[in-house]
């Protein structure tokens, strides 16, 4: 049976919301079969990251060698990066294998407040890797770190963000607005040409973690099975409100978002 074959290079998150096992249960959750490659173990929880180990370069760039020089991936998507070592081996690696399609979720900090992507190595991102993206996936947070500009609050400062990171080179930018005031959500895509908007009435639910990781994850495998960026994003938009809704109240902290509330919706 043919299957379309999507790869994660992330951190591992133990308390399974977001990271690699987040990313490898929404694959899954929509048909497409899983890979991953860590860059990081955290130890972690619904309170927040407990600890990061990051993994050896020559680790990352082994798991890589792996999997690109045998399964192959139609999609690979990143996440947490944590150094510009780990970025320089991702990018050799994508360029070595010719790998078509990458997303790049622009992971700098979690929810809970914690660095995963160290400082420096967010100007390696910027130059080497997001200039080999097929889409970007900042949050508010992260599009103005980027960019060194002031908070994004609004969604004619959204916009205009947007125009701004798609100068940075990757072919599509979609910006989330996930932590706009406010009783919208509202997504932008820019593909050099059109901007369309993608709007959410904001869900209550306090179950949050992991919509990020979940959100690009699902963009990648939509990607993968051969979808337009606009019908993935579309997807991946349902799958996220989907899962979002469905949160689950586990811990003591904020909850993961449901991976299979897609699946289960009818
Ligand atoms: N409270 C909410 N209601 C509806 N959609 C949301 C809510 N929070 C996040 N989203 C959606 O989840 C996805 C991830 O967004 P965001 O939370 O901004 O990312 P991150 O997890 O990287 O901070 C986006 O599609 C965003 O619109
Ligand atoms: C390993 C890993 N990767 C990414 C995130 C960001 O997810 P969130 O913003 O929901 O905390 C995380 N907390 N842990």
């Amino acid at each position: 049976m043919a299957v379309a074959k999507v790869l994660t290079i992330a951190g591992s998150d133990s308390g399974g919301g977001a990271g690699i096992q987040a990313d490898l249960k929404t694959f899954q959750e929509l048909d497409t079969y899983g890979m991953s490659a860590i860059t990081a173990i955290t130890a972690q929880n619904t309170l927040g990251v407990q600890s990061i180990y990051p993994v050896q370069p020559e680790v990352l760039r082994e798991q890589l060698e792996s999997v690109l020089s045998d399964i192959g991936a139609d999609v690979v998507k990143t996440g947490m990066l944590v150094s510009a070592e780990h970025i320089q081996v991702i990018t050799e690696m994508l360029s070595k294998y010719a790998v078509k399609q990458v997303v790049i979720d622009p992971v700098l900090g979690s929810t809970s407040g914690s660095e995963l992507t160290k400082k420096e190595a967010i100007s390696e991102l910027i130059h080497t890797l997001w200039p080999m993206a097929t889409v970007v996936t900042p949050n508010l947070i992260e599009a103005a770190r980027v960019l060194s500009c002031p908070p994004i609050e609004t969604v004619e400062a959204m916009e205009e963000a947007t125009y701004r990171l798609h100068e940075l080179g990757s072919a599509n930018v979609l910006l989330k607005g996930g932590h706009l005031p406010g009783d919208e959500s509202v997504d932008l895509l820019y593909d050099g040409k059109t901007l369309h908007h993608f709007t959410q009435k904001r869900l209550n639910g306090t179950s949050t973690h992991g919509t990020g990781c979940t959100f690009a994850s699902a963009i990648a495998a939509e990607l993968a099975k051969g979808s337009s960026m606009y019908d993935a994003v579309q997807t991946a938009k349902t799958f996220i409100t989907c899962s979002i809704k469905e949160g689950l109240a586990i811990g003591e902290g904020i909850g993961p978002v449901f991976h299979s509330a897609y699946r289960r919706r009818r």
